[in-house]
């Protein structure tokens, strides 16, 4: 058995999977286990002694995924998409009932995005407008990113609290979804196209002004420093942690 945490991955073929197998194999405090990719059985991690999962499958298999693990004592760093408030307080749930185990669920392990998201989130009490604008590769399944819609969740948080009303908008007539998706008040424009990887840009407006508070993810190794260091200090952390954000000292 080699030393470290021993750390498995779910979704070890995926695009971001091999990229984090690759990261955790290179890191000499880290064991790789075992990979499992869909039709495979979870059993693997337990009979692999697995402390840790990282978890880049799919929306629709995460919580089957994050219930099998809970419930067997294994903590999870997980990357994967679609957590709506009701999905995170079911992972409270199951962590209530397994009180030792850590979960910890990130839109984006990319450093510039998190610092984006604070950025966009300091910015937004300062201007009248602000929209967000997402770009990927057209294999994702999901519209719009997770991490455009809890940039739009922090925006619409700073908004309130700095009593702004409505964003000016006096579009009548309208295609429908010509101007995007909207979450917390904040209209969210997701594009898909050959050739990108995961971008974003949140543009603020006001008199006379813009800002443009742009991140580029130009290869999927810029997830694996995020994840690792999450992989790092979840066993330390039991229960639900939301964002990469909280163990950056930010
Ligand atoms: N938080 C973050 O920083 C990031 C999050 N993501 C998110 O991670 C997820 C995966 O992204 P990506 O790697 O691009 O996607 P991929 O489709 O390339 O990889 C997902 C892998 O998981 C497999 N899979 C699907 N269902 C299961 C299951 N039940 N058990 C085990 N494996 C399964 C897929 O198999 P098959 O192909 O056969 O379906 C595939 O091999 C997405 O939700 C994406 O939005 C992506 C990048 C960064
Ligand atoms: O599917 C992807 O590729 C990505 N998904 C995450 C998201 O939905 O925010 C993170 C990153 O944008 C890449």
């Amino acid at each position: 058995m080699g030393s470290g945490i021993r750390v498995g991955v779910l979704g070890s073929a995926g695009k971001v999977g091999q990229a984090i197998v690759a990261a955790i194999e290179a890191a000499d405090d880290l064991t790789f286990t075992v990979g499992v990719d869909k039709g495979e059985s979870l059993q693997a991690f337990v009979d692999s002694d697995t402390a840790v999962v990282v978890d880049f499958t799919h929306p629709s298999a995460v919580m089957d995924n994050l219930e099998f693990l809970i419930g067997n004592g294994i903590h999870a760093v997980v990357g994967t998409t679609g957590f709506t408030e009701e999905r995170l307080d079911q992972v409270r749930t199951w962590l209530s009932d397994n009180p030792a185990v850590g979960v910890l669920i990130a839109p984006n392990f990319a450093i510039g995005a998190v610092l984006s998201m604070r950025f966009a989130a300091q910015a937004a009490r300062f201007y009248e407008s602000v929209e967000v604008i997402e770009l990927h590769h057209p294999h994702k399944a999901d519209a719009p990113s997770g991490t455009a819609y809890r940039t739009a969740k922090l925006i619409g948080e700073a908004r309130t609290e700095a009593g702004l009303g409505p964003v000016p908008d006096a579009t009548t007539d309208e295609l429908d979804g010509a101007r995007g998706g909207v979450v917390d008040g904040v209209h969210v424009h997701a594009v898909r196209l050959a050739g990108l990887v995961a971008h974003q840009e949140v543009i603020l407006g006001t008199e006379g002004e813009t800002l443009t508070i742009r991140h580029d993810s130009l290869d999927r190794t810029s997830f694996a420093p995020g994840v690792l260091l999450g992989v790092r200090e979840i066993g330390e952390r039991p229960g639900l942690t939301v964002g990469l954000e909280q163990l950056m000292d930010l």
